[in-house]
């Protein structure tokens, strides 16, 4: 994301400060509770440590925190795919427009989905991305995300599982 530039900080600004949030708890005293996500709903759903309804005695809980890295994984898991099956000619921005639409804009007020409507279209074309990604010659990065994206659906199908069956999808 760094090398995307800084039109791009202000998304990973977010991400990392959640990701922090989350090793903040694994390192913490109850952090063996934070080890997996059912022990974390767990933990946090029995000691009443998550706002169910508005955000108010704990607006930082593991639960919310982690739902948002969901939803955006939902995002990344469109937006690889799309790239996956892009020809050359594809546009970048596009593709990853078209996935946001259909992801994480629906939790973004309108102030966010218009900053990042205008950072999508500085996306560098395909192969220009392909070589920020650093991963190989273009065929390189689609072999890649094929091997990939099958774990990318497995995490995010279990922890939707999970939080639709603790009824903690729509957390404040
Ligand atoms: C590579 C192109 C990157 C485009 C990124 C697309 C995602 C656009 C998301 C715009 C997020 C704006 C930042 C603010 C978000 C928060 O308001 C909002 C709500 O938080 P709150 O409930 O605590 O208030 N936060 C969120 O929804 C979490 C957003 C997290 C975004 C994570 C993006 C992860 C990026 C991973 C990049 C990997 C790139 C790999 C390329 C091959």
């Amino acid at each position: 994301m760094n090398s995307l530039g800084s039109i791009f900080s202000f998304v990973s600004k977010d991400a990392v400060s959640k990701i922090q949030i989350m090793e903040n708890y694994l390192k913490g005293e109850s952090g063996e509770r934070y080890r997996s996500l059912q022990s974390m709903i767990e933990y946090e759903l029995s000691g009443n440590l998550v706002d169910l309804t508005q955000r108010s005695g704990h607006p930082d809980s593991g639960c919310r925190t982690l739902l948002r890295l969901h939803r955006a994984l939902r995002w990344l898991q469109l937006f690889l795919e799309k790239l996956r099956i892009s020809s050359e000619d594809s546009k970048t921005s596009t593709l990853c427009s078209e996935a946001y639409n259909d992801s994480l804009a629906n939790y973004h007020p309108w102030i966010i989905r218009k900053t990042a409507s205008v950072a999508f279209l500085a996306l560098p074309v395909r192969n220009k991305f392909f070589e920020v990604m650093n991963v190989g010659t273009p065929e390189e990065v689609v072999d890649m995300l094929g091997e990939a994206l099958p774990y990318v659906s497995k995490v995010y199908d279990f922890t939707e599982e999970q939080y639709s069956q603790h009824n903690l999808l729509n957390l404040p």
